[in-house]
């Protein structure tokens, strides 16, 4: 049975992903004693999931490259320096980065890219997302992901077109770019709306977690499939073979 390591092991979804573990064929490697040691764990285990924090990221990415493990980060709230050491950990081991391992998110994002490309100019995009009152970091990762979706579908990328921040004598809304929307409150798992809105109607395209199970399952499936694979940055496409 595949060993998992959690980093971030008593946080909301390490223990959604301990909870799933055993259902889904997995056993959760460690336990309290090796919690707070990332080498320990990434020795422990078949393969590791990170969902803590960014500041944690480093640290548990060099623990798994040390022991040769392969790893699923699921922490948000990544700056490009951090998506430069998952790249540089994916020439030695196998990672997995995402914002978001729904397959309905998975799902959305191919849509989003999509609609993008085929809607063209004339259609404004904004990404709308709403969490739980604990979350930390804005926009969402999984904002994010739907963004830099779009953005490919414009043939553009996400640092080129976002506009994150509104407030002021703003001026008219630039064309081709993508507006960003956080709200935060109450216990909300995840709620994340694109709307391509053209003159005279508005499509949109949205998702809802209704739990953290589903963020839960992805992971371990994403774990499960990991496990074993050669040295590479991966995606969750790849893994739920979309
Ligand atoms: N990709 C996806 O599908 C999903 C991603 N996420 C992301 O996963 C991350 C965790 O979310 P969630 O479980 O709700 O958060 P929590 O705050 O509940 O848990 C975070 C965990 O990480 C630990 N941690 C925080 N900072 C550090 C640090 N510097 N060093 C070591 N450990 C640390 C915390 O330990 P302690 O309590 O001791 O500080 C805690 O155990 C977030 O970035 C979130 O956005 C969430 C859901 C789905
Ligand atoms: O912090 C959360 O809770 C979530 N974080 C991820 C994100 O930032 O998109 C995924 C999910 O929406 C829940």
């Amino acid at each position: 049975m595949t060993s998992i390591g959690i980093y971030g092991s008593a946080g909301r979804m390490g223990r959604a992903i301990a909870e799933a573990a055993p259902g889904l064929g997995a056993r959760v490697a460690g336990g309290a004693d090796v919690a707070d040691d990332p080498a320990d764990l990434a020795r422990k285990a078949d393969v590791l999931v990170d969902f803590s924090a960014p500041a944690a990221l480093e640290a548990n990415l060099a623990a798994a490259r040390a022991a040769r493990t392969p790893i699923v980060v699921g922490t948000t709230g990544l700056a490009q320096r951090h998506h430069d050491l998952v790249d540089a950990a994916a020439r030695d081991i196998a990672v997995l980065q995402t914002g978001n391992t729904s397959l309905g998110v998975a799902l959305l994002c191919s849509l989003v890219r999509q609609a993008a490309e085929r809607l063209g100019e004339g259609w404004d995009i904004e990404v709308l997302e709403m969490h739980h009152r604990n979350k930390v970091d804005a926009p969402s990762g999984t904002a994010l992901m739907l963004g830099a979706a779009a953005a490919d579908g414009l043939g553009t990328t996400l640092s080129e077109a976002a506009v994150y921040d509104r407030s002021g004598l703003t001026g008219a809304r630039a064309e081709g770019t993508i507006g960003f929307a956080s709200m935060r409150g109450g216990s909300v798992a995840g709620d994340h709306l694109v709307v391509f809105a053209g003159d005279g109607e508005r499509i949109e395209m949205g998702h809802r977690a209704e739990n953290r199970t589903i963020f839960a399952h992805g992971a371990i499936r994403a774990a499960l499939w990991l496990a074993g694979r050669d040295p590479g940055r991966y995606t969750m496409d790849q893994v739920l073979g979309l």
